[in-house]
């Protein structure tokens, strides 16, 4: 009988750990109905998804395999999800062809930080670009998460520029 193959993706993010009720996995398609944009919207304030508009979004990022890795937490008890981040590798010519994780959207619902979910969630991205054979990884956050990303071993280093078109 043909036995069900292992998600690349999934294991090397370490999916199935649940420490605390907690399930730290990749996002799946189903996601969207489980709170993925409450979580976003504590974030960046911005309507709520569609589903079409969800579902497309994750289509184009499945493409990109592994090189870009949405990690999200679920509650257990409830189903709901508390927490998410992502990391995008990022393949560069420099550095003998090298390859960069860049850490983005991080976020823990409001009524379950302070618990490690955080720091959970950026160690398993970071692993995840380090086993992608990444040289660093890097984000841009508000000062006063310095000491959060510095929980995980990031380093203040340069500075961030924007242009928002
Ligand atoms: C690259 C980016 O995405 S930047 C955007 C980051 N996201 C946001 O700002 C969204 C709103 N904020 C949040 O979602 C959460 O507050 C987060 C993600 C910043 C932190 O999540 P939490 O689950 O509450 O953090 P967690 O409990 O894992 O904290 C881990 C450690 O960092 C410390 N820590 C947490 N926040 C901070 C902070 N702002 N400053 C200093 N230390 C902090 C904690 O005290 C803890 O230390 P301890 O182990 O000594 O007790």
């Amino acid at each position: 009988m043909e036995q069900p193959q292992a998600d690349p993706v999934a294991s090397e993010a370490g999916a199935g750990d649940d420490a605390d009720g907690y399930r730290i996995r990749p996002l799946e398609p189903g996601d969207i109905s489980k709170g993925f944009c409450d979580l976003l919207a504590q974030l960046s304030p911005s309507a709520p998804l569609t589903e079409d508009a969800y579902r497309t979004r994750f289509a184009e990022l499945a493409r990109l395999g592994a090189d870009h890795l949405v990690l999200v937490a679920e509650h257990a008890a409830t189903g709901r999800l508390a927490a998410a981040g992502a990391v995008l590798v990022e393949r560069k010519f420099i550095r003998r062809c090298g390859t960069v994780g860049h850490v983005e959207d991080v976020v823990v619902d409001a009524a379950a930080r302070g618990r490690g979910l955080g720091e959970r969630v950026v160690r398993r991205l970071v692993e995840h670009a380090r086993g992608r054979g990444c040289y660093k990884a890097i984000l841009n956050c508000a000062p006063e998460l310095r000491g959060f990303y510095a929980k995980v071993g990031f380093q203040e280093k340069n500075v961030q520029m924007g242009l928002y078109f």
